[in-house]
């Protein structure tokens, strides 16, 4: 009965100690009509995972991570990130009173969470290369020095992403959607929601799993295209370009185990442009008040794809999953918004402005 939370699940979280927490989870399920109507689904829910404190998901995967590195008695923890994992892994650092190492793809990545590594008190380090590159380097480097690898190779990450999944049941009353869809980078959060749902089919408390459809864009989609080829796992690609530079990834590390993930529920993978994604984020923000960074609204972007391809019915009972806050990238969002208005400051000029 107390209010969905990350913690609220911690008898299916593997950590004995007091966990390390700012109060991550419990963000709102949005029941989105207008959406709905302009997509042509009979009921769309958006789970914001943007209200999370750092303003992503990785926060739930932050408090699971960072609390068991402190009960296994690590003393630095470390990742590699297009952004969203170093801001996370910076403030839950912080929290639990050890240094963090983030590393960065050097000049592809959203101003707001730079900005949160380096007030958190990370070592903010910037690569020269791409977040794969950045991604092999930290894991060599924490098989080398005693610092606690917190990518999403490491499963404590996905035991707190899985709580999204026991949200979503938790926030329908105990409903489970047909389908869930989301943003699919390095892919461990559509491993790590599935695995929710499974365990609560597992615990007998649902009987039924949705549809995991994970959706990338144009530019970097090596998941779309092994499943679409029906293979098991991806080739590399080497020079993923995307606006949302949240899932700007060639070669996810949990490419595998994700698409199994959509296979065994039935889902599919889906890419999107760049211009697709962009006119999500705007329905979003403009006809739900829901504000997301790019990355976030492929989801919604796919799923109307879908649809529209008649690959997805409109009786569906559908969730998007939104995965980060729309102030993580303000430079994407001014670059995709009108200019504003400047006028001469009287009364003139702005009923001018008003009501031309
Ligand atoms: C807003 C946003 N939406 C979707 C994803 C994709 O999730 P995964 O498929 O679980 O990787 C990310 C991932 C970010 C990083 O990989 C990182 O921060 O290093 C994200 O920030």
């Amino acid at each position: 009965t107390a209010p969905p939370s990350v913690w609220k699940y911690k008898d299916l979280l593997p950590v004995a100690i007091e966990p390390v927490s700012i109060r991550e989870g419990g963000t709102p399920l949005y029941k989105c009509d207008r959406l709905a109507e302009k997509i042509g689904v009979k009921e769309l829910y958006v789970k914001h995972e943007g209200m999370n404190p750092t303003g992503s998901f990785k926060d739930r995967g932050m408090t699971v991570g960072v609390s068991k590195a402190i009960e296994l008695g690590m003393k630095t923890v470390a990742c590699a990130s297009t952004g969203n994992t170093s801001a996370a892994l910076a403030i839950y650092g912080a929290k639990a009173g050890i240094p963090s190492v983030v590393l960065l793809p050097a000049g592809k990545v959203a101003l707001g969470k730079i900005g949160q590594a380096l007030m958190h008190g990370a070592k903010v380090i910037m690569i020269k290369g791409n977040f794969d590159d950045a991604l092999a380097l930290v894991r060599e480097l924490c098989e080398q020095e005693p610092i606690y690898l917190l990518n999403s190779v490491n499963p404590y990450r996905l035991e707190g992403q899985k709580t999204i999944a026991f949200e979503i049941v938790d926030q329908l009353g105990f409903k489970v959607p047909d389908r869930v869809v989301l943003p699919v980078g390095n892919a461990g959060n559509i491993t790590a929601i599935n695995k929710g749902f499974k365990e609560f089919v597992t615990l007998g408390i649902t009987d039924k799993r949705p549809k995991m459809t994970g959706i990338q864009t144009e530019g970097a989609c090596p998941i779309v295209k092994a499943y679409k080829a029906g293979a098991d796992n991806i080739t590399p690609e080497k020079n993923p370009e995307t606006i949302a530079t949240a899932i700007r990834i060639g070669d996810p590390v949990n490419a595998r185990k994700a698409l199994i993930a959509i296979k065994e529920s039935g889902g599919m993978a889906e890419s999107v442009t760049d211009d697709e994604l962009v006119q999500a984020q705007k329905d979003l923000a403009q006809l739900e008040g829901i504000g997301v960074e790019p990355a976030s609204a492929t989801s919604v972007a796919g799923l109307k794809k879908l649809v529209d391809a008649g690959l997805i019915s409109k009786d569906e009972t559908v969730v998007c999953v939104t995965t980060g806050h729309l102030l993580k990238d303000p430079e994407e969002v001014i670059s995709v918004c009108a200019e504003p208005v400047t006028v001469e400051a009287n009364l003139e000029a702005l009923r001018k402005a008003v009501f031309e």
